[in-house]
């Protein structure tokens, strides 16, 4: 992981495929501005967009300056003016050949030296089908000591089997050292500082094992639904939306390996060797008592009324979409043998918190303050992704005065408390993109190994004849949620 104040971009061009789209609009190009008020994005980087819709040069440059709001950024009004523009269909070969055109322009006016990060940002199934063209169109191999890459959104594949074929489609024009898989949330601060909290301490090392850990809790809840993005969100569902991807990615950094560095192999090795040690939920009646699926109905309060979810935009009437999912994920190997993982996801939750909790063994005995064992909260470790990032530790205090009460407090530690700005996660990942660093993008390996926990879920419910539990919005999910945990005697963390 490169770690350096001094991060650049190299010269080259970035191409973003899907130009006209909302991710461009909305993550991409305000990242593109901010790279470039600090500097990170020299005047020999230069962007090209790529989409079916007709604009010209200039237009796609009022597009850049429409989607930012930037306050006398002379580079970014720079990128932007020179940003150039391609017109065409994805599988015409007549698109890729003007790409061509356009790229050997950009080295001749701005010194980008034949490199070049192609970044697909169109609905998913024209992955393969741009990449393929580029190969075809010669676009996918760098000259010299250049560099090309390639940036996939997710998601990667729908199942095991579709994330196969796209990395066919994806090798017909690249190595995988030339593929970024995108997942957001590796870019995040506080997913970043597990890194931290876990090797740049001693002191959790000792009790990051199945000895001190009584569970681990992974919540990413989501007040918002889905709003306009119902049709997406009916092919997809929580489980592939988050669970295969976000989840899987933080749980495989928060409980693998120490590993042998920093170099980014030695530590997706770690990841892939965790996602490995995960059992998949093979068998029915496992599945039926490890995995809940929900779905929101309208709810909240009478000021603040929800729509349920087979009442917005572009969702079947009658649709059994998931947009819950709570699992109990088993590790199999030494460190974690015996450690239940409790993972939640959903739309219209009571709260917006993303957080990995490790809750450790209550003391043997409390003899101290007898009958209190049972409403005591365990002692925990909070890794908050998401609001107010930052670390919590929780544990029993004595509550001043006479009497020997024990009450939970915490040691709180915020991002808020440092000077420095933490970057979006665009940031991150395109600047990470751009100068080749792929620690917080997905390995081939990894994609497939996540794949295969939870492809036997997903088959299991679409062919499972009862009707998906339902849950109000505004509520922690189906009573099924809660069975899930309290049957192994333990509460979830936030609960109505
Ligand atoms: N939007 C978001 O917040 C997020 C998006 N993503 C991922 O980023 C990618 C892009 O998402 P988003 O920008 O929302 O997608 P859009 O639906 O906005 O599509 C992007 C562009 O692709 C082209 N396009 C759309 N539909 C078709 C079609 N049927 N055939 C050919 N071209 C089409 C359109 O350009 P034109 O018609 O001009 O060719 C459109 O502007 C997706 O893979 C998504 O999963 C990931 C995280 C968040
Ligand atoms: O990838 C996705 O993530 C967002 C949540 O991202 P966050 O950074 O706001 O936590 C989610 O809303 C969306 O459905 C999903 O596609």
């Amino acid at each position: 992981m490169t770690t350096g104040l001094d991060r650049r971009a190299p010269a080259c061009v970035l191409v973003i495929f899907g130009a006209s789209g909302d991710l461009t609009a909305r993550k991409l190009l305000p990242a593109l501005e901010r790279l470039t008020a600090y500097g990170a994005l020299p005047p020999e980087v230069a962007l090209v967009g790529v989409a079916r819709t007709a604009m010209t040069d200039g237009e796609f440059g009022d597009l850049c300056r429409r989607s930012v709001t930037s306050d006398g950024n002379r580079r970014w009004d720079e990128l932007a003016s020179a940003a150039r523009y391609v017109a065409g269909d994805y599988d015409d070969p007549a698109t890729y050949q003007r790409l061509s055109e356009v790229l050997a322009d950009c080295d001749r006016l701005h010194g980008t030296a034949g490199n070049r990060v192609h970044y697909l940002a169109t609905p998913p199934r024209l992955f393969g089908p741009i990449a393929v063209s580029l190969g075809k169109a010669g676009l996918g191999t760098p000259d010299g000591d250049g560099f090309v890459r390639v940036v996939v959104e997710k998601p990667f594949g729908w199942d095991e089997e579709s994330a196969r074929a796209l990395y066919a489609d994806l090798s017909t024009a690249f190595v995988e050292d030339q593929v970024f898989r995108i997942d957001h949330y590796l870019a995040k601060e506080t997913v970043q500082n597990l890194l931290a909290l876990r090797f740049a301490n001693s002191v959790f090392e000792p009790i990051w094992n199945r000895t001190w850990v009584d569970n681990v809790q992974i919540t990413v809840a989501e007040t918002l639904g889905v709003g306009e993005r119902g049709g997406f969100y009916e092919t997809t569902g929580a489980m592939r939306d988050i669970v295969q991807n976000h989840v899987l990615q933080v749980l495989s950094l928060f409980l693998m390996e120490p590993p042998t560095s920093f170099h980014p192999e030695a530590i997706r090795d770690e990841k892939v060797k965790l996602l490995r040690a995960i059992r998949p939920l093979d068998e029915e009646a496992e599945i039926a008592a490890n995995a809940v699926r929900g779905q929101y109905t309208r709810g909240g309060t009478r000021e603040d009324l929800m729509p349920g979810y087979r009442d917005e935009a572009g969702v079947d009437p009658l649709s059994s979409t998931e947009t819950f999912v709570g699992l109990r994920l088993d590790i199999s190997n030494w460190r974690w043998a015996g450690v239940p993982v409790y993972v939640r996801t959903g739309k219209r939750l009571p709260a917006r918190v993303t957080e990995v909790a490790m809750e450790f063994r209550r003391p043997p005995q409390l003899p101290l303050f007898p009958g209190t064992d049972a409403d005591l909260e365990p002692d925990a470790l909070v890794v908050r992704v998401q609001p107010d990032e930052g670390l919590s530790l929780r544990f029993g205090a004595k509550v001043p005065g006479h009497a020997f009460r024990v009450q939970k407090a915490s040691m709180d530690f915020s991002y808020q408390s440092f000077e420095e700005q933490s970057p979006d996660a665009y940031e991150r990942v395109i600047l990470d993109a751009l100068i080749g660093d792929p620690t917080l993008f997905i390995r081939a390996d990894e994609v497939g190994r996540s794949w295969r926990i939870v492809d036997p879920v997903l088959r299991y419910w679409a062919q499972d004849p009862r009707p998906i539990p339902l849950y109000q919005a505004a509520t922690w999910g189906p009573p099924e949620a809660a069975e899930l945990i309290a049957r192994d005697g333990r509460r979830w963390r936030h609960r109505g």
